[in-house]
């Protein structure tokens, strides 16, 4: 099939546009998915207990031809021809990220988002974790060191170099580092439930199926000031709320299955409870947080397309799903119920997906706590370390919880980034834009013009191809000397036009493309084990009747009301 680049697609009319998007998704798929494994090295595992109706802990046992795929630590794998992703050596420092941090990305301008909320921002970096991380404590023996600008203000405190740890990786000859997730790859709310035996034992009550909470509903805090759940890195109010809300969640989904079935054990019970809740999470993800994010009737559409199908409900309840002409029945019925596709390459996250979700632009300097019932400001204000780490704590435990659910759901102010983090165990302030910037440049993610290139868009050739902002060309300029130098990050903050209502670049749009579809297609329990039988009708019709605003009214009653003011819980609730 002949694919022609249309640059700006989100023009074309919706028809047009969902088949371009179509196309675009079908080449990604075709040209942009590779295995970081070779034959034979892939772990071998063995499948025993109750992993064919139930999600395992850690992931394996999904796919049964090769039941390690996606399971912890494993490899990430990549968007990019194996041979395009060595990671960089000799223009490793350059540009200086301190320089590109300070001078493109510190916003001096409060730019505030009006159209979504800030539970937007906690979502995320909650999915993010249930996705991947790289090991968080990186390489203790070995530093990526740089000198920073002559006119950086740390100068005056003495500090003449800027280090971070290297990203742990194995070395392979003949080809690039590789990079394992130390997460499960699987989209399985694994950040909730814990992904080894140790820690999912001390979240579970082994009453009912549920999950363990203190006598106040919320989850107990460890002695690390901590809350006592499956992933806490980078730990922060925003994922606080995000893993008390799925736990409380998790927990009435037990009451309705143990109500209906009486008889079954808590194991039955949790099981149950876990896969119905996680694909609640997965479908509030495909069809409102993205369209949140990218407020685009095109998206909206395509969105639940992913998830529903383009056929009216009522003709594909009369037809059953025979699964004749593979593509037509996906577009038909939706991914979801459906026949996995893994395009003849593993499923794993790739390292070019890590890149288009560093997303800390997000996060706002301060949160003023807001009183649900009236939405008055209290007097309880939190900057980011105030409300980070050990210190999240404080947000949640000497506030009302639904108050600061309330003030998540009608803040919408994303100010300045942070560019001067002090992180518990890592003995270096971390400016995030330099981390961002050298993470990718370490990992062999492409810059920004190579990276179009490989995914099949029109690269660059000036400045003034990037973006139609004149002070952004010339703040580019500035900086880099090339346009070939851009970085991929800095790129896509500064990439216009973008489609209307897009909260993100083009450039990075074409990963969600690929990686959107991909975790539900290849996930047994969105596909073929998405059926009664595993889940339950009871369960089906759970998710099917449930949206994020259902989960927050039924999670925090209080703020019931308050959630249903607007028609996707991401946006501004209205006070
Ligand atoms: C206060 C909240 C947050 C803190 C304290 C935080 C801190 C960090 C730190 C310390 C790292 C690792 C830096 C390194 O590579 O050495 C990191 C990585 C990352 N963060 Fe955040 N972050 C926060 C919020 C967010 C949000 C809202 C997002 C949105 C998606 C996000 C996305 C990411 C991503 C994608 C990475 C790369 C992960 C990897 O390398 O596997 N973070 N963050």
């Amino acid at each position: 099939m002949v694919y022609v680049i249309i640059a700006q697609w989100w023009k074309l009319p919706l028809v047009a546009a969902l088949f371009y998007l179509a196309a675009t998704r079908d080449r990604l798929e075709k040209r942009n998915l590779y295995d970081t494994y070779q034959p034979g090295e892939w772990p071998v595992t063995t499948c025993g207990g109750s992993y064919k109706t139930a999600r395992t802990l850690d992931g394996t046992c999904n796919e049964l031809t090769n039941p390690a795929m996606g399971s912890l630590g494993t490899r990430f794998g990549r968007y990019i021809p194996i041979n395009n992703s060595y990671g960089e050596t000799t223009n490793l420092y350059t540009p200086n990220p301190r320089t590109i941090s300070q001078k493109l990305f510190k916003r001096e301008t409060f730019k505030p988002a009006t159209t979504v909320n800030l539970f937007l921002a906690a979502w995320i970096q909650f999915q993010v974790h249930d996705w991947f991380s790289h090991d968080p404590n990186n390489d203790p023996n070995n530093y990526l060191s740089f000198p920073l600008p002559d006119d950086d203000p740390l100068r005056a405190t003495g500090q003449t170099n800027m280090s971070i740890r290297r990203t742990v990786r194995e070395s392979h000859s003949g080809r690039p580092n590789t990079f394992n997730n130390i997460n499960t790859h699987w989209w399985d709310l694994s950040p909730v439930y814990g992904q080894d035996e140790a820690t999912h034992a001390k979240l579970r009550s082994y009453v009912d199926g549920k999950m363990k909470v203190a006598d106040d509903g919320l989850l107990p805090v460890g002695p690390d000031g901590r809350d006592i759940t499956g992933f806490t890195d980078n730990w922060w109010a925003g994922l606080s709320l995000m893993h008390n809300i799925w736990t409380k969640e998790h927990n009435l989904v037990c009451d309705m299955f143990k109500k209906s079935h009486p008889e079954w054990s808590d194991q039955q019970l949790f099981d149950h409870a876990r896969l119905v809740t996680t694909a609640l999470n997965a479908k509030i993800h495909t069809v409102e947080w993205t369209p949140a994010l990218l407020q685009d009737d095109i998206l909206l559409a395509a969105m639940n397309a992913n998830w529903y199908g383009l056929g009216p409900q009522f003709l594909q309840d009369l037809i059953p799903d025979l699964h004749l002409i593979p593509g037509l029945s996906e577009a038909w019925y939706g991914i979801v119920g459906g026949q996995p596709n893994f395009d003849g390459v593993a499923f794993a996250h790739s390292e070019e997906f890590v890149s288009v979700y560093r997303f800390h632009s997000l996060l706002p300097d301060t949160i003023t706590i807001r009183n649900h019932a009236d939405g008055s400001h209290t007097a309880n204000t939190y900057n980011i370390s105030q409300y980070s780490f050990a210190n999240a704590k404080n947000v949640i435990h000497n506030n009302k919880f639904a108050d600061v659910a309330y003030t998540f759901g009608v803040l919408h102010n994303y100010p300045q980034e942070m560019l001067s983090l002090t992180k518990p165990g890592v003995d270096y302030t971390l400016d995030m834009g330099a981390v961002d910037v050298l993470r990718d440049r370490e990992r062999g993610v492409p810059r920004y013009n190579e990276f179009r290139r490989l995914l099949s868009l029109i690269p660059a050739e000036s400045m003034a191809d990037i973006s139609d902002d004149p002070d952004t060309v010339d703040d580019l300029s500035a900086v880099y000397d090339d346009v070939e130098d851009v970085d991929l990050l800095a790129g896509c903050l500064a990439e216009s036009p973008r489609a209307t209502g897009f909260a993100i670049s083009n450039t990075a749009f074409q990963v969600f493309i690929l990686a959107a579809s991909r975790r539900l297609l290849t996930d047994r329990f969105f596909t073929t084990d998405y059926t009664a039988a595993v889940y339950t009708q009871e369960g089906l019709d759970y998710i099917k009747n449930s949206d994020f605003r259902a989960v927050i009214g039924r999670t925090i009653p209080e703020l019931n009301a308050s959630v249903h003011t607007v028609d996707n819980a991401f946006k501004p609730w209205k006070v």
